[in-house]
């Protein structure tokens, strides 16, 4: 379980961005962040690793305070969140299954990272993974030899690898086209459900988040402000959410759908 409590977050002498903000999740759900720019979604998702520092606030994952860890000890809870990115975060000129392994540093010896001595329960896994979401076939490919949707499927298993405990997503079809883009949402859904794994996406397109969250957080100046099962997004509450925010902007998102 995750639990987020009064979690606050200022970049420098500037307003909060984050206010206070408390979250819990737990089980095999998607939940998706939606909100207008700059409402504070990246910045939420980047507290929960500490890839951003959170000014005050807990964060505990399965009954760890990340906010309390040395910078040593953060190195290897941070195994136990898989993150995945809008612009995938691949090593281009390695393949596919470099990449892949890439998920297992910090648990084999930098010796059989470098030489490609991958265990055999992690080529094996690694396999079983990239079966799962269609590109086993490509496991020898050069990762810059890939289309987007390809690209993120290594990234989803990369992070895999870690064995998370919770998948964080940040924007993770932002890249990519309509229809890509569902298909990765449908595979985020369908992992949490196999894995019994809970994934928090942060996400600008209403529409995909509605159709494959199991519930969804709106933000707003960095608090939440909306908390519930997707059905229960009506008009109404994202006319709230998204206050203020031209039309056409909205449209983009998703927002008028
Ligand atoms: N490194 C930083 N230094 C200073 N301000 C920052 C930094 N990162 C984000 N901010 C500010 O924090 C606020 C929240 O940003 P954040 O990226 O978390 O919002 P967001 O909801 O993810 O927006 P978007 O959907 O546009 O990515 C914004 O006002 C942004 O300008």
């Amino acid at each position: 379980m995750l639990k987020i409590t009064n979690l606050t977050k200022r970049y420098g002498t500037g307003d909060p961005v984050l206010k206070e903000l408390n979250l819990t999740v737990e089980g095999e759900q998607l939940t998706s962040v939606i909100g207008s720019s700059g409402a504070g979604k990246s910045t939420l998702l980047r507290c929960i690793n500490r890839l951003v520092e959170p000014t005050s606030g807990s964060v505990v994952l399965n009954g760890t305070e990340f906010t309390n860890l040395s910078r040593r000890e953060l190195r290897t809870a941070r195994r136990r969140i898989g993150m995945v990115f809008q612009s995938f975060n691949l090593i281009d000129r390695l393949t596919v299954m470099e990449n892949v392994q890439a998920g297992r540093l910090g648990y084999i010896s930098t010796w059989a990272a470098l030489t490609r001595r991958y265990p055999k329960d992690d080529i094996r896994r690694a396999f079983e993974l990239m079966e799962r979401v269609g590109i086993a076939h490509y496991a020898d490919k050069r990762a810059d030899e890939l289309s987007g949707g390809e690209r993120q499927r290594v990234g989803v298993v990369r992070a895999l690898m870690q064995r998370p405990e919770i998948l964080l997503a940040d924007e993770p079809t932002a890249s990519l086209d309509p229809k890509t883009s569902e298909q990765i949402m449908s595979l985020l859904r369908d992992l949490a459900n196999e894995l019994n794994l809970p994934v928090i996406i942060n996400i600008h397109n209403v529409t995909e988040a509605k159709e494959f969250s199991d519930r969804i957080v709106g933000m707003r100046y960095g608090r939440i402000i909306f908390d519930d099962k997707p059905a229960a997004l009506t008009r109404a509450e994202m006319d709230q959410i998204y206050a203020g925010v031209p039309a056409q902007d909205r449209a983009e998102a998703g927002a008028a759908a």
